[in-house]
């Protein structure tokens, strides 16, 4: 192969790839374009194999940094895009394999030859130059044992068909760096979406596969790319990295800001799309409360966007035994596991020490020992998680609101104190607490910001205006914030005992340093 003509090869690659940008755009589908650009990337890897021993280690890495360009325009990804998300959601090989391929057939076409020069040949090359780090043997030794194959002696006595060889050769390669790239991404916080068991070298990631040709296809896929690879912009990164300069509303609904959250589980505008992928995802909720008017209400609305059967209602008292032990075990006879439970039933009565107490305190408690018994996998559960609702006023005293702050201050001692048992590993337990500010609910009524409004029980004029002026200094958080850093809570698996605050001038913060961290 004369310089020339890979001079020519590698040009032709350039051309063909560089700007391409997103397949399909350019009439080709993502299997033709990524066949035809392996084929020109086979001839250069080819020509490069032979002058392999002669390309210095910056050639080296600027052929690695041009393949992984070319194979990132070829996807639409950007160039903030980890490396093994690169390879791997599209299944290719690093030019690196390519050479190993083809140097590793070539020793099999030696080796398994009937010509007794060339074997004598062989022979000598390994008797006199396996110290030689040049000789094409000392190198093609160490990549057998890169992939586990057999060496060289061992393929001499006993060469397999070629068929078989072939095979060992694509499968011990496709272990090999998946694996590699597998661990590459485990470090990647933005991946954590990316589903591990969908990614393996050899294979195309359903993204790409389950997509038409048709450039708007294509174009959907190029988002649902950068999703999975934690590199879309959502608008309210765009309004931070401009500096406040962009907006970060959501183009879509045009009524909150654009994350994750809003995207995937809030944004009105894409409710059709959620309704139709919700019904599939078997997300299966059982809300309770004393309240059966409102409970029965929010079960309309979220049967209307999850199925009928896919939601219930219990109407449960938190402060009464029984009636909450109810609520575990219709669940479970209706959805057969529970893996979450959320103890968010809370009320503000500074008029009414015990019933605070029992609801905010004893309710809580109560509801951390039924999960603990019905999740637990030592009782017959699959181990799970438990979100504990405390408050700020659950760290910071109030003067005017003792009791709700000590019934909230109680919380967040007990949910660390359970977090810290030793058998929650065995159990597959973590608990956590979300402690949010003032938040636009229900409790924060309007009687909060309307002046001419008689204060609320067990608050006088002062305290009211106090208050007031409290809400007014911190802000108050939309319930899209505190839902955010819920589902933060829920997804962070090594969390167990993380105490998080969501208020509106600092958004999501863990307290009391890190938690107590065992991975389930
Ligand atoms: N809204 C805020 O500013 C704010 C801030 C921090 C923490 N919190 C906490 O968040 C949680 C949710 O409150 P919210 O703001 O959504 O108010 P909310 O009043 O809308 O919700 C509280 C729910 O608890 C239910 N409940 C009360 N007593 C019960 C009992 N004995 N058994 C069963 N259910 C009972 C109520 O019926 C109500 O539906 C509470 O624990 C609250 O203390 C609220
Ligand atoms: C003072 C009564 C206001 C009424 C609002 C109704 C219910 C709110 C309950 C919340 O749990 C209270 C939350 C926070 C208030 C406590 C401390 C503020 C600490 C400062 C901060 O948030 O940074």
């Amino acid at each position: 192969m004369c310089k020339s003509h890979t001079h020519h090869t590698v040009q032709l690659l350039v051309s063909y790839t560089q700007e391409s940008g997103l397949h399909g755009t350019n009439g080709l589908n993502l299997q033709t374009s990524y066949k035809n650009l392996s084929e020109l990337r086979h001839s250069t890897a080819f020509c490069m194999a032979w002058r392999f021993y002669h390309l210095t280690r910056s050639k080296w890495t600027s052929s690695h940094a041009f393949h992984k360009k070319n194979l990132r325009n070829f996807q639409s990804m950007p160039a903030r895009t980890a490396t093994g998300a690169v390879y791997l959601i599209l299944g290719a090989l690093t030019i690196e394999a390519e050479i190993h391929k083809r140097q590793l057939s070539f020793l099999y076409n030696i080796v398994s030859c009937d010509n007794s020069t060339i074997l004598d040949l062989v022979d000598r090359q390994l008797i006199m130059n396996m110290d030689n780090q040049q000789s094409f043997f000392c190198k093609v030794a160490g990549t057998l044992a890169m992939y586990d194959l057999p060496s060289i002696d061992s393929l001499k006595q006993q060469p397999p068909s070629k068929l078989k060889w072939k095979l060992s050769v694509k499968m011990a390669l496709q272990k090999y760096w998946t694996k590699f790239f597998l661990e590459e991404i485990e470090s990647k916080t933005t991946l954590v979406h990316l589903d591990r068991t969908l990614l393996k070298i050899g294979s195309v990631h359903p993204v790409w596969t389950s997509l038409s040709s048709t450039i708007s296809d294509v174009k959907k896929g190029a988002v649902k790319n950068r999703l999975l690879t934690g590199t879309y912009l959502f608008e309210s990164n765009k309004h931070k990295f401009s500096g406040g300069k962009e907006s970060s509303l959501c183009r879509l609904c045009g009524t909150s800001n654009e994350d994750i959250t809003h995207f995937l589980l809030l944004c009105p505008a894409l409710h059709q799309q959620r309704k139709a992928l919700f019904s599939n995802l078997k997300a299966l909720v059982c809300l309770c409360d004393i309240d059966s008017e409102e409970g029965l209400k929010t079960l309309k609305r979220f049967q209307t966007t999850f199925g009928n059967e896919n939601v219930m209602f219990v109407k449960c008292d938190v402060t009464d035994h029984d009636s909450f032990e109810n609520v575990f075990k219709q669940a479970k006879r209706k959805f057969g596991v529970l893996d979450i439970v959320v103890n968010n039933a809370g009320l503000l009565a500074e008029d009414n020490m015990r019933k605070t107490m029992m609801v905010n305190s004893i309710g809580v408690i109560e509801g951390t020992q039924l999960a603990t018994h019905y999740l637990n996998k030592e009782s017959g559960g699959q181990g799970g998680v438990v979100v504990n609702i405390s408050s700020t006023a659950g760290l910071t005293p109030v003067f005017y609101m003792p009791i709700y702050v000590a019934s909230k201050y109680s919380i967040v001692g007990y949910t660390r104190s359970v977090s810290q048992n030793p058998a929650n590993k065995e159990r597959g337990m973590r608990y956590t607490c979300l402690c949010p500010a003032f938040t636009d609910t229900t409790m924060f009524d309007k009687k909060w910001s309307d002046e001419g409004e008689e204060p609320p029980p067990g608050f006088s004029e002062e305290e009211k205006k106090g208050a007031l002026h409290l809400i007014e200094a911190t802000g108050v958080n939309t319930v899209e914030e505190v839902v955010k850093g819920f589902m933060t809570l829920l997804e962070v698996d090594d969390n167990n005992g993380a105490v998080m605050t969501v208020t509106k001038k600092h958004g999501i913060q863990y307290r009391h340093g890190k938690p107590l961290s065992h991975k389930l």
